[in-house]
């Protein structure tokens, strides 16, 4: 699925938040030690220990800018579009190194949707940088307690594209799996990588989005992995939930539990998460777009701080070709159109993570909108 060099030439933008101390400041010293991090701009809270002179790293502040709506989780941050285009104006002035990547480091008890939602809305970023991946770090040993006790904390592990279990080596078996299984159910398509003193291998965490730089086009199924979520079929009426876990997730942690379930969040865990739900809603019929769009627009609104995470890919009615959609609760990305199918798979897939929404009314209502949407069409079509 070959696309223009244009996305590509936008800069890679990955984002490492997660829980204070959970180790972003550690994962973040390491990563730029390693071979092809030369080229990294790094914007960060705070300086803390970082010191590294060859790189680009520059302070940002919690100026966080409302919009309209006046709601914190629609807000977007002037100091990270100042802080981007301030870079972004160097860079093409010669008077800082022409970075290809940059790295934005989260406070530890940032909600990590306004960040995102800057990356996706304003209108000189989204020229001139992609985001590429969101990594979040967990901390293997008081994850499971911050996730019980900090909402930011669930929010920063549902947006993620990759999970770091980090100080694992502080955790025993029994409570690294219980926080593994615990973090799938939020989360079903983010690989989960233990790590100690944040030594992973870059190539792990980079290249998560819809651009595969590599291959110069975009890959919609690495980057929907609707595979690892439950489905819920388009027959309206039958909202009997499909439990086949066959989930494949990439996961590193190898040390042979026999009583964990590594292929699939176990329900036991999912009680303990009651307000999070993971899901994935097909359609075998062509959607149309209007009526994905008056639904987005209603869910959004009304509905926003519940949509965790939503990502889709949808069959729409008189397209040859799928159209990718990307939302963080209010915000919708602009609709990417690919240019072929990935696969012989044309049903629509959107995959939600959701806070306090459940998959059965948000299929209905798509459903029914795009049946009046096509029943209304139909009645205009000359007989
Ligand atoms: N044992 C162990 N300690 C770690 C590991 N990773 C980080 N630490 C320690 O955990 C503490 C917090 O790590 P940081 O990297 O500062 O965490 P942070 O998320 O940047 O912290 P804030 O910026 O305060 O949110 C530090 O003392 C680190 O040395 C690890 O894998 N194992």
């Amino acid at each position: 699925m070959a696309i223009s060099d244009e996305q590509f030439e936008r800069i890679a933008t990955t984002v490492i938040t997660g829980f204070l101390g959970s180790g972003k400041t550690t994962l973040l010293n390491a990563l730029l030690t390693q071979d092809g991090m030369e080229n990294t701009a790094v914007l960060i809270n705070e300086f803390g220990d970082i010191g590294l002179d060859h790189l680009l790293v520059r302070e940002v502040s919690e100026d966080v800018v409302l919009l309209n709506s006046g709601c914190i989780c629609c807000s977007v941050r002037g100091d990270l579009i100042s802080g981007l285009r301030d870079l972004f104006v160097k860079r093409t002035r010669g008077e800082i190194p022409a970075f290809d990547r940059v790295i934005i480091e989260t406070t530890g008890l940032a909600d990590p949707a306004p960040i995102l939602h800057t990356l996706m809305t304003d209108p000189l970023l989204t020229t001139k940088f992609r985001l590429d991946s969101v990594v979040t770090t967990v901390d293997a040993l008081h994850g499971s307690g911050q996730l019980d006790q900090h909402p930011e904390s669930v929010k920063q592990a549902a947006v993620a594209d990759r999970i770091l279990m980090t100080k694992s080596d502080l955790a025993d078996d029994a409570t690294r799996d219980a926080l593994s299984a615990r973090l799938r159910a939020l989360n079903p398509a983010a690989p989960i990588y233990p790590v100690v003193n944040g030594d992973i291998a870059v190539s792990r965490l980079f290249n998560a989005g819809l651009y595969d730089p590599e291959t110069k086009s975009m890959d919609v199924q690495k980057w929907l992995r609707d595979e690892a979520y439950d489905q819920h079929g388009d027959d309206p009426h039958d909202h009997g939930h499909n439990h086949d876990h066959s989930h494949d997730h990439e996961h590193d942690h190898e040390h042979g539990h026999d009583d964990h379930d590594h292929h699939g969040h176990s329900h036991d865990v999912n009680r303990h998460d009651d307000h999070i739900q993971s899901f994935c809603i097909t359609f075998d019929e062509p959607l149309h777009w209007d009526a994905f769009v008056t639904w987005a627009e209603i869910f959004t609104q009304m509905r926003g701080e519940n949509l965790l995470r939503v990502k889709g890919i949808l069959n729409l009615v008189g397209e040859d070709a799928p159209v990718a959609i990307h939302a963080v609760q209010h915000i919708f990305h602009p609709p990417a159109s690919l240019s072929a199918w990935p696969s012989d798979d044309h049903r629509s897939r959107i995959v939600f993570i959701t806070k306090d929404l459940g998959p059965q009314v948000i299929r209905d209502s798509l459903y029914h909108l795009n049946a009046a949407i096509s029943e209304t069409a139909e009645q205009g079509q000359p007989s």
